[in-house]
């Protein structure tokens, strides 16, 4: 998508083939930066760190370590020793664990001497299929958002966290309906839950809905339930870390309290997701997805911009509070209205899912 008039997408190859390049999203909105990685313990870093987030973009990011880990030694022990330090990063998006099980497979089964070029042309063509994947769930859930106009005024979408461009290669999930339907002509206002404790929506979501001049307000965390009492959100539309077989949904920690609300107040309730987000292997989310525990540390302190300009984190909570941090919760299917994929929408399902892609259901 466009910053300040130039076209970018959040990950790209430098010019000699083999560095990679990604905007560091931990200094958005304030400061626009890119990181370079130069070897697999710079993409796990960049992971860990959340310079690069969000499930597809996770996995993307994922691939190219395994490329540049194949760069610096392309040996069977390298490619397990890669494997495992990126699959480690993060536990909750499925992204990563497939793309690093489809580039470990295409390794171990090549030849030594051809597995750095492999490695990154896969990495090159999963990137791609993330940005026309994303593309189709923009035109599948723009649909969406056109049905949901009422008379004249605007239709108005909550969102949870960034799943937008900056959380894939290009587009995003959650947002590219909300980008595709605009672009279309729809009136579209967009209510960002700030997402504490890393705050996405209000930094970056924000920041991509500026970009795209799309009327948007940024609200409390707090604020949905009321928000949809009062019929103040035509539909909510929200992504996914990880999906299983059977339609539960584990996003962003608060998405299930919106999903709570939503049930309650009649409001549809949409995950937007590519199939690569799916786990096949389970079907009960609450029991089997992992659910990311991070730094107490991003609880109790918050970095914001001071009046001077600059940037700094102040300490919210008193010394000797405790504070956890648990990244991510699960929406049982059985709140979800329907999934936006790149097949178009399905019921939050086993028999949804599998109708539109028997080939991976299994
Ligand atoms: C399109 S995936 C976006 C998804 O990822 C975010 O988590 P994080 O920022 O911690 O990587 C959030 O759950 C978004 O919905």
């Amino acid at each position: 998508m466009r910053i300040n008039s130039r076209d970018y997408t959040t990950i790209w190859l430098d010019s000699d083939g083999r560095r990679v390049h990604v905007i560091d999203q931990t200094v958005l909105p304030h400061s626009f930066e890119t990181k370079t990685l130069a070897n697999c313990e710079d993409a796990a870093a960049a992971i860990s760190a959340m310079t690069v987030r969000g499930a597809p973009l996770i996995g993307v990011t994922g691939a190219y370590g395994m490329a540049l880990a194949a760069w610096r030694d392309p040996s069977d022990a390298a490619v397990a020793s890669a494997y495992a330090a990126l699959l480690a990063t993060r536990p909750t998006a499925v992204n990563l664990r497939w793309a690093l099980d489809r580039l470990r497979a295409l390794l171990l089964a090549a030849p030594v001497s051809v597995r750095a070029d492999l490695a990154y042309a896969e990495a090159a063509k999963i990137a791609e299929e993330d940005i026309a994947a994303c593309q189709a769930i923009g035109r599948a859930g723009a649909e969406l958002i056109h049905k949901a106009r009422r008379g004249d005024g605007p239709i108005n979408v909550l969102t949870h966290c960034n799943a937008g461009w900056l959380a894939t290669v290009d587009w995003g999930t959650a947002l590219a309906p909300i980008y595709t339907a605009a672009r279309q002509g729809a009136p579209i206002h967009v209510w960002v839950d700030e997402t504490r404790p890393r705050n996405q929506g209000a930094s970056l979501t924000a920041f991509e809905l500026l970009g795209e001049t799309i009327p948007h307000t940024v609200v409390a965390d707090n604020a949905g339930g009321h928000l949809m009492q009062h019929g103040l959100v035509d539909l909510v539309i929200v992504g996914s870390d990880r999906t299983t077989r059977a339609g539960d949904v584990c996003n962003k920690i608060g998405t299930y309290l919106k999903a709570l609300a939503a049930h309650d107040n009649g409001v549809p309730f949409y995950v937007a997701l590519p199939s690569s987000t799916v786990d096949w292997r389970i079907a009960d989310g609450v029991r089997d997805i992992p659910i990311e525990e991070r730094a107490a540390r991003e609880v109790t302190h918050i970095s914001g911009r001071g009046a001077d300009g600059a940037t700094f984190e102040i300490q919210l909570t008193p010394d000797g509070s405790p504070a956890r941090n648990f990244s991510f919760d699960v929406t049982p299917s059985r709140f979800v209205t329907g999934l936006i994929t790149e097949r178009g929408v399905c019921a939050a399902t086993e028999e949804g899912l599998k109708g539109l892609f028997p080939d991976l259901a299994g």
